[in-house]
């Protein structure tokens, strides 16, 4: 039976990395495989791993139709085994109903590949539609970790280094603060909640509305 399947995570755990093992494993037994993806960092119509690896992909941008788009190219006599869709965060809910038409009516698989979560906490609404209708939620094996060492589960936004929790719900950019003012990091929940970044926690600096922290927030190879 062909699925929906939602590879969720937080932010740098490896999802397009695994969206390009899965074409390159399939493509490799002769499958044909149809690649989307939306406001990726690398650029329009590409699907980037921080492993430096990259490919081509469609766009799927605001009011684009999976379906439509799906049966055009099989109409044409093109062939397609399997989708993927990277950065299924900021897809709109229709396009992920859309998703799950080409799976049932064009018995076609989707690999869904995008952070369940924004820098808020709150679902994305292209996540929350492919909770509400994915055949499987699939975590990734190699968890992201926060500066404590603890899984990291959240993903905080950073503005000139200093975490944030009002802006844009949607901001491309990157962990590290490379790219600018506006970077991510990820968190366990713990320190997303108490907004400790590991800058802050260097320097020891908290948000005002937070309560103090006792001695299991120090890094753990500093801790006493
Ligand atoms: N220099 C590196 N050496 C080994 N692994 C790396 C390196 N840089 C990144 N990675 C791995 O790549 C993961 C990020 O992969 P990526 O597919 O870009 O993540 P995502 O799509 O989930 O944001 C990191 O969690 C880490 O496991
Ligand atoms: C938390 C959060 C992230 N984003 C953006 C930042 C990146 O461009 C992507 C996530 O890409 P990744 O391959 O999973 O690292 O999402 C955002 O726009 N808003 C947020 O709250």
């Amino acid at each position: 039976m062909p699925e929906l399947v939602f590879f969720a995570g937080t932010m740098d755990c490896g999802k397009s990395t695994l969206a390009l093992q899965i074409q390159h494993n399939r493509s490799a037994r002769g499958l044909s495989g149809m690649i989307f993806t939306r406001d990726d960092r690398a650029g329009k119509g590409l699907l980037s791993s921080r492993l430096g690896l990259v490919t081509e992909a469609v766009e799927a941008g605001e009011g684009f139709d999976f379906h439509a788009h799906l049966v055009k190219h099989l109409t044409a006599g093109g062939r397609t085994d399997y989708v993927i869709a990277d950065e299924a965060q900021f897809l709109a809910p229709e396009q992920v109903d859309q998703l799950a038409c080409v799976v049932d009516d064009l018995g076609i698989d989707v690999f869904a590949f995008g952070i369940t979560t924004d820098f808020r906490t709150r679902l994305f609404p292209g996540s929350q539609r492919l909770v509400e209708l994915a055949d499987r939620i699939e975590s990734l094996q190699v968890e992201a970790l926060c500066w404590c060492g603890a899984r990291a589960t959240h993903n905080a936004r950073t503005v000139d280094g200093r975490m944030v929790v009002e802006g844009a719900q949607v901001v491309v950019g990157d962990v590290g603060g490379a790219t600018g003012e506006v970077g991510y990091e990820v968190l366990c929940r713990r320190h997303h909640r108490r907004r400790l970044t590991a800058a802050a926690a260097r320097t020891g600096t908290l948000s005002p509305d937070v309560l103090p922290v006792d001695d299991t927030d120090a890094p753990a190879f500093s801790r006493s």
